[in-house]
């Protein structure tokens, strides 16, 4: 299902392309970065990049689309036939899904001509802010659910259907085993699944009356909600019935869901009479309002429950509403072909931005195999592994350390060139899959969900010179 979102810009990158066009700019060529600043969360896993390269790939405006930018009276009749044939014809560098990122990373990069890198910016941001934000928040559900499978249960409280689309795509991403959503399972060929709502219950005249037609329809996919009326004197027993019957027809529950409750005690009263029926196979799956910290806490309270549905605050990232990722030009190139860097200064350092054309080194123990530090550092910047790597935090410099016995990884990979896709986009369970093996190169001490220690990011010596030097000639008082 691929959408032409050509239009799905900020009028502003229009009206920039057309100033640009108008001063003959058109032509010159920028890199810019994608990265997000520090938000109070430890680490992010890059979602989205999928839905970049088909937006890219699909770049084109048809003639209802010229005639809609004609009537806002703010282009000539020249723009608007250069825009027919509007492409996106640069490089494009990113991190792969999955990985593991950090603020004022670049996760994607990009080199092309003014007009097209700039046009490319909102939706770039639109479709990388929120997968990536997802994706960090289910992250973060599956490590609480500490190998527990979560069912990702948001579409209907998502905001609105992309959300609800993406957002779980990026959930599974983040680690979710599957997902209640349909049309996501059949887009991105991942589990589909789910149990039963009140309402099947409600629709019958009783509740075991309910549950022996569910199980009768799914005998072997048989998953019973057993808090309608009263869970430990209807719902458990009843299911226990049902249970019964259906062994003695040749088929194993599969357990049941509790949904609302306190649920670390109403799972251990539903555990201890699954296991007295002799059902010690049948599973708890519990749902109802669930977020990365309840699930630590009941976990920590010895709740037993195997499997975690969760929506709202996954799919809608309750605590963090936007991942504020923003996109910054950090060079373009001059006449002679050379780079020129370009900085954005501001009197609040965090906002300052990092000049250059960057890419991103992973640091790794060689014995651990560790995550050790990321250094981002100028593309043609060199690293002779042999030899100790003093590093040193940008802003409390005083802050560092040398490392011996490593190795280093880089993070951006070519997607783009020349406006060619050269880069062949995994399948989504992959894509789990790699970043399930990413987060295990880190300590366990990053990934905490309260007060992780910080990663941490620094800068190599050049690009932390040329900063300090465009720093210098902008705002010497600096
Ligand atoms: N960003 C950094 N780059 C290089 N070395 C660092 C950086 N931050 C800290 N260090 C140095 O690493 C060593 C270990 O520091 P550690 O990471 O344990 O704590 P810390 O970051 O200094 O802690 P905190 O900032 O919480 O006080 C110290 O010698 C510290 O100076
Ligand atoms: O609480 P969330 O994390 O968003 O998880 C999803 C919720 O959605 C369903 O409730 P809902 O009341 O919508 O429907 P139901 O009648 O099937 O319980 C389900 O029972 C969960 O409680
Ligand atoms: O299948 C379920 O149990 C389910 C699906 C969506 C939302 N809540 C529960």
């Amino acid at each position: 299902m691929i959408r032409n979102l050509s239009m799905m810009t900020d009028l502003y990158q229009l009206t920039m392309m057309y100033g640009y066009y108008k001063h003959g700019m058109q032509n010159n060529v920028a890199v810019f970065d994608l990265f997000f600043r520090r938000n109070g969360i430890s680490y992010a896993v890059a979602a989205g990049l999928e839905q970049v390269i088909e937006y890219i790939r699909n770049i084109h405006m048809d003639a209802n689309d010229i005639a809609y930018l004609r009537s806002l009276n703010l282009f000539d009749e020249e723009f608007l036939d250069m825009l027919i044939n509007f492409r996106f014809t640069g490089d494009i560098d990113a991190m792969p899904e999955g990985s593991i990122v950090f603020p004022n990373e670049p996760l994607v990069r990009v080199k092309a001509p003014i007009m097209e890198a700039q046009f490319i910016e909102t939706a770039l941001l639109n479709i990388v802010n929120h997968q990536t934000l997802i994706a960090t928040k289910a992250s973060r559900v599956v490590h609480a659910a500490g190998g527990g499978g979560v069912m990702e249960f948001g579409l209907r409280r998502a905001q609105g259907p992309d959300a609800g689309i993406y957002g779980a795509r990026a959930a599974i991403i983040g680690g979710c085993i599957g997902t209640s959503n349909v049309l996501t399972g059949q887009m991105y060929e991942v589990p589909a699944m789910g149990t039963h709502a009140h309402s099947w219950v409600m629709s019958f005249p009783d509740e075991i009356s309910a549950f022996r037609a569910y199980a009768k329809t799914f005998p072997d996919q048989c998953l019973l909600l057993v808090d309608t009326y009263d869970t430990l004197k209807s719902g458990m027993p009843n299911a226990i019935k049902v249970f019964r019957e259906l062994r003695a027809a040749g088929h194993e529950p599969m357990g049941i869901r509790l949904d609302s409750g306190d649920l670390a005690y109403l799972s251990k009263q539903a555990r201890r009479m699954m296991d007295e029926a002799g059902f010690e196979n049948a599973k708890v799956v519990a749902s109802g309002d669930l977020d990365e910290e309840v699930i630590w806490d009941l976990r920590a309270q010895g709740a037993a429950i195997d499997t975690w549905g969760v929506g709202t605050k996954m799919i809608t990232s309750a605590d963090l509403p936007a991942l504020g990722g923003v996109y910054k030009m950090s060079g373009e190139i001059g006449p002679d072909g050379a780079l020129v860097p370009k900085i954005k200064v501001s009197d609040n350092p965090v906002k300052i931005t990092n000049p250059g054309m960057k890419t991103v080194w992973r640091i790794y123990g060689k014995t651990s195999g560790k995550a050790l530090a990321d250094l981002i550092a100028l593309e043609d910047d060199t690293f002779d592994t042999e030899k100790p790597l003093t590093i040193f935090d940008p802003t409390e410099t005083w802050k560092r350390m040398t490392l011996r016995d490593y190795t280093m990884r880089k993070l951006l990979v070519p997607i783009f060139r020349e406006g060619r896709q050269v880069y062949a986009a995994p399948s989504l369970m992959d894509i789990q899959h790699y970043c399930e093996s990413e987060l295990d190169t880190f300590w366990e001490e990053y990934k905490r969900l309260v007060k992780p220690h910080t990663y941490k990011v620094d800068l190599s010596d050049r690009l932390y010179d040329l900063k300090k030097k465009l720093l210098n000639e902008a705002r010497p008082e600096f």
